[in-house]
């Protein structure tokens, strides 16, 4: 029997990101080739005619699995009866300016929004936030949404984990396909830890250690780590504008391993509601290493974590407690 549509929201749809990603979830990137998708987009006013055009592209590339498209600005409409919702709406980052400088834009979108996706969408509803600052508009989204199960509100860190991934084939020479289980730990900003002490490669010989097979921690320790905190920023600085290729690319892949699961001895990164686990203080929206089954992360437990780590964790973990009560006096 045919698979039911699921219904799929991306804010900001008439943006860069929303223009890379609609494409990619309608191709079937995001939840595979055997689902069919609804795809909600919202807008704001001022976008409404892009939007439009957007919806004119989608209808133009005749994707078989898209079944129907929403394009309105109208965020109840929006956010009706949505299974999974991609919060990409919001202001971005230009050059020379940190997350921090978008956050009174954006944190008050968040607290905005998030009433209507806990009334209108599906209660099981996954929602992943991209727009900056990443966590922050998350933690904000959970606390005014608070009937919403708070495991299912997550923002995007596997662009960074990607990212870090990719750092690795290149440095090794390898594929990027033959590197797991890097983790980004913390904040999607340029505090974020990208770790690499649990990572391995594919070789022939079986999967070794990165830190083996690198054979330089002064790189690992160093350039790595500053390469992916700044990756963002390097892009910013070469496209004059933030990136969106990569971070659609990313939000599918976030999307895909949560509702249809991880490969057997995979993690990936995620920003999750924060338990405790590793020391890191309950209630935050951190980037944890986790695997999915059956449409639940879990964080990865028991990882040995050295002092180099721990220390550049709870530092994450500290700018996360700070950006918190910012965005709480921004809204006030
Ligand atoms: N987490 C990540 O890894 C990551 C990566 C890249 C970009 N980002 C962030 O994603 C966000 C979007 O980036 P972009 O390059 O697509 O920006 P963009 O400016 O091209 O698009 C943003 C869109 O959001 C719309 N918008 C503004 N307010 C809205 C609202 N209240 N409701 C609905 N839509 C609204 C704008 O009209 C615009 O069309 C930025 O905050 C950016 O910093 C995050
Ligand atoms: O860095 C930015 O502001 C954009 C985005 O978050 C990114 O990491 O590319």
């Amino acid at each position: 029997m045919a698979k039911q549509p699921t219904r799929v929201l991306v804010t900001g749809a008439a943006g860069q990101i929303g223009y890379a990603l609609v494409p990619m979830i309608a191709r079937g990137a995001m939840l595979g080739l055997d689902q069919p998708v609804i795809i909600h987009m919202l807008d704001i006013e001022p976008a409404a005619e892009s939007l439009k055009g957007v919806k004119m592209e989608l209808i133009d590339a005749a994707f078989p699995l898209l079944k129907d498209v929403v394009a309105t600005t109208d965020v109840v409409e929006a956010c009706k009866g949505v299974n999974v919702a991609v919060m990409v709406g919001g202001f971005p980052r230009k050059e020379g300016m940190e997350r921090k400088d978008v956050m009174t834009k954006n944190v008050s979108i968040y607290k905005a929004q998030a009433s209507a996706l806990e009334q209108h969408a599906a209660p099981d509803c996954k929602v992943l936030v991209v727009a900056n600052p990443a966590n922050t508009n998350a933690l904000i989204l959970k606390e005014f949404a608070p009937s919403f199960p708070p495991k299912n509100i997550t923002c995007l860190t596997r662009l960074d984990h990607n990212r870090a991934l990719g750092q690795v084939s290149e440095k090794l020479n390898v594929h990027v396909g033959d590197v797991k289980n890097v983790t980004i730990w913390g904040n999607h900003s340029s505090t974020q830890y990208p770790d690499v002490n649990h990572a391995t490669v594919k070789t022939a010989a079986g999967e070794k250690p990165v830190r083996a097979l690198v054979a330089d921690d002064q790189w690992l320790n160093t350039e790595f780590i500053t390469t992916v905190q700044q990756r963002g920023a390097a892009i910013i600085k070469a496209r004059k504008l933030s990136s969106a290729l990569s971070a659609a690319s990313s939000a599918c892949d976030h999307i895909r391993d949560w509702v249809l699961g991880t490969p057997k001895g995979t993690w990936v990164s995620m920003g999750v509601y924060s338990d405790g686990s590793y020391g890191i203080p309950a209630g935050l929206i951190y980037s944890f290493p986790v695997t999915c089954e059956k449409g639940e992360w879990s964080i990865v437990q028991g990882l040995k974590i050295d002092e180099f780590s721990k220390a550049k964790m709870d530092a994450t973990a500290k700018e996360l407690v700070e950006e918190k009560s910012l965005a709480y006096s921004c809204l006030n």
